[in-house]
């Protein structure tokens, strides 16, 4: 029996050293991936981001939405936003989730990309709200992109291909030793939402 040959294994860590990195797949079937895509893009509050880039303000062509259990305040790229609730297709996402990785979440980032001309620039997601060493659960819908990973020190890179439905979770010591990046590309002509479930510590 070769069938499951190629099949991602989610036990496998695609990091070499220093965290931790395993790609699920796709996790939905193919009618609740394309009804969740097009729930997502639709029913989401998207607005264009805003950051403070060397001390200039930018807004992004990418489109952002911040959605959580309760009204937290989370301070990305040095702009603090309030936390929408979620909706109910999130909380399904969310729940999906949490049975799949045994990990607990309360809030969810959102990302929409026009198109492969918009992506995001190398960052580690270790912002002070956040749990230190969290689990973080990326969900893909749309468009298949590329997700490069690069060790802070050694700058070993990691590729690995999100597909359309797929779940990509990211634990222990990775958001401190490694960089992570959605690199642009001319060969994609169609939207992307990535989910991005987080565990903001309450205590603050
Ligand atoms: O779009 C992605 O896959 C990654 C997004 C990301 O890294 C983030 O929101 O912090
Ligand atoms: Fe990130």
């Amino acid at each position: 029996m070769e069938l499951f040959e190629n099949l991602p294994n989610p036990d496998q860590n695609l990091l070499p050293i220093d965290g931790t990195v395993n790609y699920f797949g796709k996790v939905f079937d193919k009618d609740e991936t394309d009804y969740l895509f097009i729930n997502l893009l639709k029913n989401i509050e998207w607005k264009n981001d805003e950051a403070i880039i060397f001390g200039k303000k930018i807004i992004t062509k990418r489109k952002v939405a911040w959605y959580g259990e309760e009204k937290f305040n989370y301070t990305y790229s040095k702009i603090t936003k309030v936390a929408l609730k979620f909706t109910p297709e999130l909380s399904l996402i969310k729940n999906r989730v949490e049975a799949m990785t045994g990990q607990k979440f309360n809030s969810c980032l959102l990302n929409l990309y026009h198109d492969g001309s918009e992506g995001m620039a190398y960052h580690s997601d270790a912002e002070k709200d956040l749990k230190k060493n969290g689990v973080i659960a990326s969900l893909s819908f749309g468009a298949e992109r590329k997700f490069s990973f690069k060790h802070k020190e050694s700058k070993e890179r990691v590729d690995v291909f999100l597909e359309n439905g797929s779940l990509l979770v990211m634990k222990d010591e990775t958001q401190t030793h490694w960089l992570h990046r959605l690199p642009p590309t001319k060969k994609v002509l169609s939207e992307r939402i990535n989910l991005t479930f987080r565990q903001i510590d309450e205590k603050i």
